[in-house]
């Protein structure tokens, strides 16, 4: 009896983990294509029911992912298949731990995050934008979010606490900006990280037009 439960266990995991990683890939090639992970920068990850999280191996091009660029980590960031996990892992398990409603985590390194976080400094203000609906909790143009840029730190650990102690400061927020590197998002599912992103990506770009950038 214990061992056929384990065996439909280990099946589920094994559906969970392929059909995550498929979104993973599914994903990272649409961001490819819009040219949002140059190079093998970026990095995806999904977390699974049971609370390990599949996450993209270091130093893939996120465009052309297969299968076995996708690993899986314990919540804590350890590898539980002997692969590499992205040298950004801690960024991801911050926010996990952080927010038990979140289950996908994506971070390009757009045009739109590295040219505003030159520009703006310390934070993105974003108001008055009919697109701001497509974010979470948002119902109305009439809506003023920021997003926080963190100074660059090759120092993961160091970086993430950077994040946490903004969030413990200043509340929830929907994504941040690494200054001259990229974006984080996150939502509950792969598909509504991504609508985050493009919505982000939009708003960015009117910001910077607005200030005279021109992509
Ligand atoms: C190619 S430089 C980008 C990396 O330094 C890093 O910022 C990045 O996003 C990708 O690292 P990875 O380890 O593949 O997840
Ligand atoms: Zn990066």
């Amino acid at each position: 009896m214990a061992g056929i439960q384990l065996t439909q266990t280990h099946m589920t995991y094994h559906t969970d983990f392929f059909a995550l990683a498929e979104q993973l890939i599914t994903a990272g090639r649409f961001i490819d294509s819009k040219g949002w992970v140059p190079a093998t920068s970026g990095n995806f990850s999904a977390r699974l029911p049971n609370g390990t999280i599949a996450i993209t191996v270091s130093g893939k091009h996120k465009g052309c992912l297969q299968q076995d660029d996708i690993m899986l980590i314990d919540a804590d960031a350890i590898p539980l298949d002997g692969k590499t996990p992205s040298a950004e892992t801690e960024l991801h398990t911050a926010l996990y731990k952080r927010y038990p409603d979140v289950h996908a985590i994506l971070h390009p390194h757009s045009m739109t995050a590295t040219l505003a976080s030159r520009l703006f400094k310390t934070e993105v203000i974003l108001q008055d934008y009919e697109l701001l609906k497509a974010l979470p909790g948002i119902k109305t143009h009439d809506t003023c979010i920021s997003i926080p840029i963190f100074a660059n730190d090759q120092n993961i650990p160091r970086l993430a606490a950077q994040v946490d102690n903004y969030i413990d400061q200043h509340g929830d927020i929907l994504a941040y900006i690494i200054a001259g590197h990229g974006l984080y998002t996150w939502g509950h599912s792969v598909q509504h990280a991504l609508r985050y992103l493009e919505a982000l990506d939009f708003l960015l770009l009117c910001e910077l037009h607005l200030h005279g950038v021109k992509l």
